[in-house]
């Protein structure tokens, strides 16, 4: 079965049941405060006074006791006869008789809440669909189970981590794993409970036999020495009614958690035992856990089990939503016979489908002949020269949804003509198999009669438009074409756009780069490895810069490109000036604080991140940074925070390579493989190793990496990826 299935269904729950479960939640978390605020009554006992002790020291205090019962906040009620001769009822002290105060009467809020919780105030109808929606609930549960097992690529993965990659989608697998079982146990009580309601569970009502007891036999024993009375403990005893009268046929009747007595009167014997069916017990369990009665801890529990409810119905329909939009389709203006280029797409969120449908438009634009779709509707193209391949990775290196029939497809599909192909794989290096079915596509069209390979396949990182750029100029080539793709501005809340004053601004090296101090003119939380986000107009996307923090400031690298709009405005600005912009936490790029060991590689401005990270480092950890630019020069920028790191001990290792200093060009994973046995023995104990800069230099240190660990480690690079030991953050 696919996941769309299981998606559609737990979406089709949530939408019909969505109303309903809100409603339910705020007044679930309302009557949380019910058991709670009872419990805070000073109406508590002593759990273990017997309960001969508790009908003795009332009887000395009152005239005559009717009812003795503990009630669902576990305080103990007397209907008594007092003294005066009034009839009363009250909470009293088992051990003393001491009338403790008047029972609690329901507040309206509680009363009115309840109403509306239990049926919607429509009566049986309201019960009914309360039951119905619980019932959903737990279907929701079960189709979530599936989900998360699937996206965590197997339900032996179902607690592994989750890579944080969209709050309401973090957000929403994090609590549901948390909740899950609070989830079950509160939807399986509600169901449990309106199948009692509706008196729809096997009958559970108990028949006692009342023996012939001849009035001569009589012993009298005093109550007192009752081997029954004095067993129990009067917090065990739900309720015990007291002989009507003085006729020996009349018996004290008690009602346990589990069973029901009938005693004798005058000699304390136990006339009739009888257990309480499973049925009715697991009723008590049921309103017990539904409501929280009588404990603080779980009454807790259930509030913040409304809470989160409340949060998956508005994080569940926040994703949809965005899916929608994103993957809203275009209409072709060509069929699928006319075109010349065709467009397959894989995307399950619809990032993929946004770059792919830009290409298509530029196609259109320049009056091609296109066709856009899903790899899932994959056929024959009669006029088709070309065929490009978006595609994102999803499970464990799996398609997307809508690529899931691709390959079936492909195998059953033979085309007219021979047709050029390229691949395009939208992936995340957060996940070990990064680009993996992108890779799949590749090679089984490679290895297809009907095509023939364009453009070598192309892996895109967390969706970034720089390397789709990269990618369409490699494809102009190829095409001998002039595409242009203009990237779509991002919106951003402008509630979440701060102010920074420009500290200082260094003149521009012989690298055309240059440092920049900004300070948050109010605060503002962020971590050298953060990234700002800077917009330089409503018109044009933000670009961002990875943040160094320094003192409490923001430090970044910024290389100025000749037609680059925002290193051109950033390179200007002088003390003092301010700009907007914004801060994108990326806590996946953290100096994690338990490491003892942590290997930095950056080349040029990837630098940046780590000047951060080194002077932060109060806890003695040892870092060793492998760091490439071009010349002597390119350093001197740098060079004042290293020397003043390693004289503080911050730094236990520089090592540089220069590309331009010499005619045999050195670059940054020459270094890391002149240190191969330091390398794999970092490794090997388990230190980090995190990378910033540019793509290519990743793409050849992770190379070299690769080749150490297989020879001096036996093991390729991904055991140690799989194991979070490396990090990337490239551009
Ligand atoms: C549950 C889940 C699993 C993923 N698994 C992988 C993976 O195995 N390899 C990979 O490169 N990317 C993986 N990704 C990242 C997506 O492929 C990437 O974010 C892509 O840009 C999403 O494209 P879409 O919005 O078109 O679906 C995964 C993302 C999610 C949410």
């Amino acid at each position: 079965m696919t996941i769309s299935i299981w998606r559609f269904s737990h979406l089709m729950l949530a939408l019909v049941s969505s109303l309903f479960i809100v409603l339910a939640s705020i007044t679930g978390t309302i009557l949380a405060f019910e058991p709670i605020s009872n419990q805070l009554q000073p109406y508590k006992i002593n759990s273990n006074i017997s309960l001969a002790t508790t009908i003795s020291s009332l009887s000395e205090s009152y005239d005559e006791i009717i009812t003795i019962t503990t009630d669902e906040n576990n305080f103990v009620v007397a209907s008594v006869i007092t003294k005066e001769g009034d009839s009363e009822t009250f909470y009293v002290n088992p051990e003393t008789g001491e009338k403790l105060g008047d029972l609690i009467e329901k507040a309206p809020l509680f009363k009115f809440t309840t109403n509306l919780h239990r049926s919607l105030f429509l009566k049986s109808t309201g019960r009914f669909i309360v039951g119905l929606v619980s019932f959903f609930l737990i279907l929701m549960a079960i189709t979530g189970i599936v989900l998360i097992a699937k996206r965590q690529g197997g339900i032996k993965r179902f607690f592994s981590k989750i890579i944080n990659e969209n709050f309401d989608q973090y957000y929403h697998v994090v609590l549901g794993r948390w909740f899950l079982i609070p989830v079950i146990i509160v939807a399986f009580t509600g169901v449990y409970l309106s199948l009692e309601k509706f008196s729809l569970l096997p009958e559970t009502k108990i028949t006692h036999t009342y023996p012939e007891v001849n009035s001569d036999e009589i012993i009298k024993t005093p109550f007192t020495d009752f081997e029954v009375f004095n067993n129990l403990k009067i917090a065990d005893v739900k309720s015990i009614e007291f002989p009507f009268s003085d006729d020996v046929e009349d018996y004290y009747f008690i009602k346990l958690k589990d069973k029901e007595l009938l005693i004798n009167q005058y000699s304390g014997e136990i006339i009739s035992e009888q257990n309480y069916p499973l049925v009715k017990l697991m009723s008590q369990w049921s309103l017990l856990l539904h409501t929280g009665q009588g404990t603080i801890l779980w009454s807790v529990v259930l509030a913040l089990v409304c809470i989160a409810l409340l949060f998956f119905i508005y994080s569940g329909f926040a994703m949809t939503l965005k899916r929608q939009k994103a993957t809203k389709k275009i209409t072709n203006k060509f069929t699928k016979d006319e075109a010349e280029y065709i467009i397959l797409v894989g995307s399950e969120t619809g990032s993929t489908y946004q770059f792919a449908t830009l290409f298509y438009k530029a196609l259109i634009a320049t009056g091609k002949t296109a066709y856009i779709t899903t790899l899932n509707t994959y056929a024959n193209y009669n006029k088709a020269k070309e065929v490009i391949v978006f595609t994102a990775t999803y499970g464990e290196g799996e398609a997307p949804v809508n690529a899931s029939k691709f390959k079936k497809l492909l195998e059953a599909t033979t085309q007219n003509q021979s047709i050029e192909f390229s691949v395009v794989g939208f992936g995340s290096l957060l996940y070990p198999d990064y680009c993996k079915y992108a890779e799949e596509v590749h090679q089984l069209l490679n290895s297809h009669e009907n095509f023939s390979q364009k453009l070598e396949l192309f892996k895109i990182n967390n969706q970034s438009f720089d390397a789709f750029r990269t990618w369409l100029s490699q494809w102009n080539i190829a095409s001998n074409q002039n595409l242009k793709i203009q990237q779509p501005i991002e919106k951003r809340s402008s509630k979440n756009t701060r102010q920074f004053k420009v500290v200082q601004r260094m003149e521009l090296n012989i690298d055309d780069t240059f440092l920049l101090q900004l300070r948050p003119t109010k605060k503002i939380k962020f971590q050298s490895g953060d990234l700002l986000a800077f917009r330089p107009n409503i018109n044009e996307a933000a670009r961002q810069y990875s943040i160094a923090k320094v003192n409490g400031d923001i430090l970044l690298s910024i290389k100025k490109h000749d037609k680059g709009l925002c290193s051109s405005i950033l390179s200007g600005l002088n003390p003092s000036d301010t700009i907007e912009a914004h801060i994108d936490y990326n806590s996946n790029f953290y100096l994690p604080k338990k490491a003892k060991n942590v290997v930095l590689i950056a080349n040029g401005t990837g630098i940046a991140p780590f000047l951060g990270m080194i002077k932060d480092n109060h806890k003695q950890q040892h870092i060793h940074l492998f760091w490439g630019g071009r010349t002597h020069q390119s350093l001197e920028l740098y060079a004042d925070f290293l020397n003043e790191a390693k004289n503080e001990n911050k730094l236990s290792q520089f090592h540089v390579a220069y590309s331009q200093e010499q005619e045999a060009k050195v670059y940054v994973q020459d270094l890391i493989l002149q240190q191969s046995d330091f390398i794999s023995k970092h490794l090997q104990e388990e230190g980090i190793i995190m990378i910033c800069g540019s793509i290519a230099m990743q793409n050849s240190v992770l190379e070299v990496l690769n080749q150490i660990t297989t020879k001096h480690l036996n093991e390729p690079l991904g055991t140690f990826e799989n194991n979070k030991q490396i990090k990337k953050d490239c551009y």
